[in-house]
């Protein structure tokens, strides 16, 4: 079967765009997986744990006749090929590649969320991805779809996120 997804990719690592930029040639380059859209690269103000630099944060939309399961191994095998080390919980990464969306699908094994569980309030993947996805409707969300949940953000969360003149 074939599914739509929403994959969210960050870096606060240098060398941070050659780290999106493989991400993205992963994905392209996979069999089973056709990228439909790349956002804009944003810089955005590290959450979570503050004193770390800042991130870079897009968002890709594919085509996939991947199951989710399956997709997500393969975003964790980039995370492997970028040498992602876990030093904390959201400490400074190489990457980090999480999947958003996939279909309408609600997924709830911890292994993998779907909606991922922390997006709706992260304008640092709402922005991005409202730039590419606006009208995909959020499950759980009561209709609301990635434009109303972006229009919904507080405007710190806005203030955070400034589009960066990179096209990767
Ligand atoms: N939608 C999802 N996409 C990616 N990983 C997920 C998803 N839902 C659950 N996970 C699980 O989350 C774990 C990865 O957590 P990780 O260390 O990458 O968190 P993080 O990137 O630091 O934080 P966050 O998830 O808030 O971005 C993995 O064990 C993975 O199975
Ligand atoms: N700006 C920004 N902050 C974060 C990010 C991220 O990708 N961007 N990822 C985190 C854990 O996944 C924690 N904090």
């Amino acid at each position: 079967m074939l599914h739509q997804a929403l994959i969210a990719l960050g870096s606060n690592i240098e060398p941070k765009v050659d780290h999106l930029r493989n991400a993205i040639q992963a994905f392209k380059a996979a069999e089973g997986i056709q990228v439909t859209a790349v956002s804009s690269v944003y810089e955005t103000v590290p959450r979570g744990y503050a004193d770390q630099d800042n991130f870079y944060n897009m968002v890709l939309q594919i085509e996939t006749d991947l199951d989710p399961e399956t997709l997500l191994a393969f975003c964790q095998s980039i995370e492997t090929m970028e040498k992602r080390v876990r030093l904390f919980k959201n400490g400074p990464r190489t990457i980090d590649v999480d999947i958003l969306l996939v279909d309408d699908l609600t997924l709830t094994d911890p292994d993998l969320l779907v909606p991922h569980p922390r997006m709706h309030e992260r304008g640092f993947v709402l922005i991005p991805t409202a730039e590419i996805a606006g009208d995909w409707e959020v499950p759980g969300f009561e209709g609301a779809t990635i434009a109303d949940l972006t229009a919904a953000l507080p405007q710190v969360e806005r203030d955070d996120v400034r589009i960066s003149d990179r096209q990767l």
